[in-house]
C-alpha cells in the first residue's frame, strides 16, 4: 500500500514489505526493486497459463473436428457427416470471437504488442545498439544535477574518427528503470523521446586497445577514476544531443512563443505578430506534446513527470520530444510502478499524486495479471495522471505569469483551496481584474490568457478545464485531447483576439516576489526578514536564469527535505539489467578486439609492411608511448614518399579525409627527433583534454603525463578523455574534485579531433 509522506513523496507502508519476492506484474503494485527474474520466468509462466486455458477454448469453431482429432482413414471418413471433416473456413462466430480476443489484447496497455515488443523487437534492437563504455565517451560541461543524477554534455568517439555530441546522465537512482523506458520508447516509431544511444554501468570498463587511446601493456594503471559522490555506482545513460532548448527554457524568454517558431517550423511565421500567430505556435506545441504523450500511453508507459522542463525541442528533428523517463511506469509488466519512495513534481502532479488507486487488489499470477491489465487500465485510467500535467503545461503557455515557478506554486495552492475548481479560480481572477485589484502587468497577462481561451467558442477553456479536472476519469486521454476542437480548428477562427500572450519581465518579477513570500509564509518557515528576502531574490534570479532545478526549488521554499537516497542494492540485482550488462560486456569485448585488429593492421601498414611487432610495447608510460607515436609518425612520413605518393592513414585516425591530402608536403624534411618532440607534446596524455604544458623532449614525461589513461599516444588517437580528476603538479596524481571543480575543469576542455591531430603531425614534417 502507498502512503503519501510530505509533499509529493510516496512511501510504501510498513505493512508492505519491500523484501517481498513475488513481484506482481501488470497493473498491480509491484515492488520495483524485487523484480528479480521477472522476465526470465515470464515466458514459461505464460506458456503454463496458456496451456491451462487452451483446452477450454472453443477450437471446434476454428477447425472441423476431424482436423483436430483422429477420424480414421479416408474411406471411413467418407461415411461421416461432411461437416465433421470438410474445411468450412471461419464462421461468423469464430471470427467474432477471434476479433474480440485480438481487440482485447491490443487494448491499452497492449498485452499482445507488449509480448511482441519484449520477445521479438527488443532482442533485435539490442543487437543493433552500440556497445560502448566510458572509454568511448569524452565528458564535457555539466548541465545540471537533479535529485537522481548528474547530466553532462559530451562527445561519443566514433571508430572512424568523428565525434558525435551526446548527453550523458549518471543516474544514482532509478537508472535501470530509465534505461528500460528509453529502450522501450526507442522501439516505437515516430521518435517521441530524445534519441537514446545506450546505457552501461559505471563499473563496466573494457579499455580501448593500445594505439587507439588505450593504455599500453605494462604501463602503470591510471588512478581509479572518481568524481566522488557524483558518480559512485552510477549508471551512465547516453542520448544523442537534441539541442539546447527545453520548452521551459524557451518559455522563460520574453519572445515566447515566437522563439519556438524556427525550432518547430524551420522558420519564423510570416503572419503579423499578435495573439493569432502566438496561438498557432502554442497549439502546435500542445499538439506535439500530446502526440508524444499519446505514444507513451499507447505503449503502456505513463511518464509521470510531464512538464515543460522535460520537453526538449529537438533541433535534429524540429519537433518536441520528451526526456527524463526516470519516473515513468511501464504498466504492461509493472516496471517502476510503485517505487518504495519517490519524488513527484508537485507543481505538475494531479491532486491524487498517484497513478492508480491504492486500493488496487493484490494481483493474481503474472500471466493472468498481464492478461487482465487492460481491464484495470480501463477502470483506473493511469494515463490521466499525465493529462493533468499536460493541462498545467498548457496553463503556463497561455498565462505568462505562470511561467514563473513561484507563481505556479501559488496558483496550485489556490486551486487546491478551491477544490480544484478551475472555474472558481477564473471567477476570482476576473473579479479582481474588474475591481482593479490586480497589478497592471499581471492583469494584462491574465486578460490575454482568458481571451485566447475564449476564442474558438471557448474551445481552449473547455480543453483546459477538462485536462485539469479533479477526477482522472473526467480528463480526456491524450488521443481524445488531440481530437479536441481547440487543436483541430483553423487558426482563423481566433482572429478577433487583441491581446498578446508574451510575457513582460515586470509581471514575472513582481508577481514572483509576491508569490515567493506567500509560499515562504505558508510553508511556515521562520526565517528572519532579511534572510527571507535574500532567499526570495535568489529564487527569482535563478528562475529568471532558468537555473532552478526542482530539487533546489523544493528546498528553497522549504516544501520538503532534500531528495531521499533509496538503497541501490535491490535495483542492481534486477535480472534484466544484469543480463543486459553481461551481453553488453561481451559485445564490447568483441568490438574492442576488432578495433585492436584494425589498429594492429593500420600500424603495420604505417610502419612499412609489418616490420616486427605492429604495436610497439610501450610499457614506460606516456613518454614511451609518445616515442612510439613519433616513430609511427616518422614511419608514416617515410611511407608517404613511396609508391603513389599518398599517405596511408588508418581509418581510426580519420584516414578517409587525411588520405585525400597530398603527402608530398608531409614527406619533405621529416626529422624523427623533431617529430618525437612534437609527438611527445601531442602525447601529453592528461586524458581530460585540459591544455597543459608538456615537455618537448621526447621520452621525458611532463608533469601531467600520468594523468588520464597514462597513454602517451592517447592524444594521437583521441585519448580516453574521461579523466575528471585534478592533477596535482609534480606527482601526477589526482585528488578528488568537488562538483564545481568538475564543472570548471571540464568547461576548459577543447577537444581536438583525430583528423586535426593527424594534420598536427603532418605539420611537423612540413617544417
Ligand atoms: N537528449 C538531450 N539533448 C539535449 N539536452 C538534453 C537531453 N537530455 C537532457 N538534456 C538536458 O539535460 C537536462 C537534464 O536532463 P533530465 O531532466 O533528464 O535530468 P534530471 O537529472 O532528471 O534533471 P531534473 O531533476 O532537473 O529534472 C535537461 O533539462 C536538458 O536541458
Amino acid at each position: 500500500m502507498l502512503q503519501r509522506n510530505g509533499v509529493g513523496r510516496i512511501e510504501r507502508s510498513a505493512g508492505a514489505s519491500t523484501s517481498q519476492t513475488s513481484s506482481p506484474a501488470g497493473l498491480w503494485p509491484s515492488g520495483q526493486r524485487q523484480r528479480r527474474h521477472v522476465h526470465r520466468r515470464a515466458l514459461p509462466e505464460m506458456l503454463d497459463a496458456l496451456s491451462q486455458v487452451a483446452p477450454h477454448l472453443p477450437l471446434e469453431q476454428i477447425a472441423p473436428p476431424c482436423q483436430v482429432m483422429k477420424c480414421g482413414d479416408i474411406v471411413y471418413r467418407s461415411t461421416l457427416d461432411p461437416s465433421l471433416y470438410k474445411n468450412g473456413g471461419f464462421d461468423w462466430r469464430t471470427a467474432t470471437l477471434l476479433a474480440t480476443v485480438l481487440g482485447y489484447l491490443v487494448l491499452p496497455p497492449g498485452v499482445l504488442p507488449g509480448a511482441i515488443d519484449y520477445y521479438i523487437k527488443a532482442p533485435l534492437k539490442r543487437k543493433e545498439s552500440k556497445a560502448i563504455d566510458k572509454n568511448d565517451i569524452i565528458l564535457g560541461k555539466r548541465l545540471g544535477t537533479g535529485g537522481f543524477g548528474t547530466v553532462f554534455k559530451g562527445e561519443l568517439k566514433e571508430e572512424r574518427g568523428g565525434r558525435t555530441p551526446i548527453i550523458i546522465k549518471k543516474a544514482k537512482e532509478f537508472g535501470e528503470a530509465e534505461v528500460w523506458m528509453n529502450e522501450r520508447m526507442s522501439r516505437v516509431s515516430g521518435s517521441h523521446c530524445a534519441e537514446f544511444v545506450t546505457a552501461f554501468d559505471e563499473a563496466l570498463n573494457v579499455p580501448l586497445p593500445e594505439g587507439a587511446g588505450g593504455r599500453a601493456a605494462g604501463a602503470p594503471a591510471p588512478p581509479t577514476w572518481s568524481g566522488g559522490v557524483l558518480d559512485s555506482g552510477a549508471i551512465w545513460l547516453v542520448w544523442y544531443y537534441e539541442g539546447d532548448n527545453t520548452l521551459m527554457s524557451l518559455m522563460e524568454k520574453r519572445e515566447f512563443p515566437y522563439n519556438l517558431e524556427p525550432l518547430l517550423f524551420g522558420r519564423e511565421l510570416r503572419a503579423p505578430r499578435g495573439p493569432v500567430r502566438e496561438l498557432v505556435t502554442i497549439k502546435e506545441t500542445m499538439r506535439q506534446l500530446l502526440t508524444a504523450v499519446a505514444a507513451c500511453h499507447a505503449n503502456g508507459i505513463v511518464h509521470r513527470d510531464i512538464k515543460p522542463a522535460n520537453c526538449i525541442v529537438s533541433t535534429r528533428d524540429k519537433k518536441l520530444k520528451l526526456i527524463d523517463l526516470g519516473a515513468a511506469a511501464d504498466l504492461r509488466i509493472g516496471i517502476n510502478y510503485v517505487p518504495n519512495e519517490y519524488l513527484l513534481d508537485p507543481r505538475y502532479a494531479p491532486p491524487q499524486q498517484y497513478i492508480m488507486s491504492t486500493q488496487t487488489p493484490k494481483p493474481p499470477p503474472k500471466p493472468v495479471a498481464a492478461f487482465l491489465s487492460p481491464v484495470l487500465w480501463g477502470m483506473e485510467r493511469p494515463d490521466r495522471f499525465d493529462m493533468y500535467s499536460c493541462g498545467v503545461t498548457m496553463m503556463q503557455m497561455i498565462f505568462s505569469h505562470l511561467r514563473n515557478d513561484n507563481n505556479l506554486i501559488a496558483f496550485n495552492k489556490r486551486l487546491q483551496e478551491l477544490r480544484w475548481d478551475l472555474s472558481s479560480w477564473r471567477k476570482e481572477e476576473e473579479a479582481k481584474l474588474a475591481s482593479g485589484a490586480t497589478k497592471a502587468a499581471l492583469a494584462d497577462g491574465l486578460a490575454a490568457g482568458f481571451e485566447a481561451l475564449d476564442a474558438d467558442d471557448g474551445a481552449g477553456w473547455d480543453l483546459l478545464t477538462r485536462l485539469l479536472s479533479y477526477k482522472p476519469s473526467d480528463r480526456p486521454s491524450a488521443s481524445e485531447a488531440l481530437a479536441h476542437p481547440w487543436l483541430t480548428s483553423a487558426p482563423g477562427r481566433a482572429a478577433s483576439m487583441q491581446r498578446s500572450l508574451t510575457s513582460t519581465v515586470e509581471a514575472t518579477v513582481s508577481t514572483a516576489a509576491a508569490a515567493t513570500s506567500a509560499a515562504l509564509t505558508s510553508a511556515g518557515r521562520t526565517l528572519g526578514k532579511a534572510a527571507a528576502l535574500a532567499d526570495m531574490e535568489e529564487a527569482i534570479l535563478k528562475t529568471q536564469q532558468g537555473a532552478l532545478t526542482e530539487a533546489q526549488l523544493m528546498e528553497e521554499l522549504g516544501l520538503q527535505e532534500p531528495a531521499p537516497v533509496a538503497p541501490r542494492e535491490g535495483s542492481q540485482t534486477i535480472a534484466w539489467w544484469q543480463d543486459r550488462q553481461t551481453e553488453l560486456r561481451s559485445r564490447l569485448v568483441e568490438r574492442r578486439e576488432k578495433l585492436r585488429q584494425q589498429v594492429s593492421n593500420a600500424m603495420s601498414s604505417v610502419r612499412g609492411g609489418g616490420r616486427g611487432s605492429p604495436v610497439r610495447p610501450a610499457g614506460k608510460g606516456a613518454a614511451a608511448a609518445a616515442d612510439s607515436a613519433a616513430a609511427a609518425a616518422a614511419a608514416a612520413a617515410n611511407k608517404a614518399t613511396d609508391g603513389n605518393g599518398r599517405l596511408k592513414v588508418p581509418l581510426i585516425l580519420g584516414g578517409g579525409a587525411a588520405a585525400k591530402k597530398p603527402a608530398g608536403a608531409a614527406a619533405n624534411g621529416a626529422k624523427p627527433g623533431q617529430a618525437a618532440g612534437k609527438a611527445a607534446a601531442a602525447a601529453n596524455g592528461n586524458g581530460n583534454g585540459l591544455k597543459r604544458a608538456a615537455s618537448p623532449v621526447a621520452g621525458k614525461p611532463s608533469n601531467g603525463n600520468e594523468n588520464g589513461n597514462g597513454d602517451g599516444n592517447s592524444k594521437l588517437f583521441g585519448g580516453s578523455g574521461l579523466s575528471l580528476g585534478r592533477l596535482t603538479p609534480g606527482n601526477g596524481k589526482r585528488s578528488p574534485l568537488s562538483s564545481r571543480d568538475v564543472e570548471e575543469e571540464v568547461e576548459e576542455e577543447a577537444p581536438v579531433s583525430a583528423k586535426e591531430k593527424v594534420f598536427d603531425l603532418l605539420g611537423v614534417f612540413r617544417k
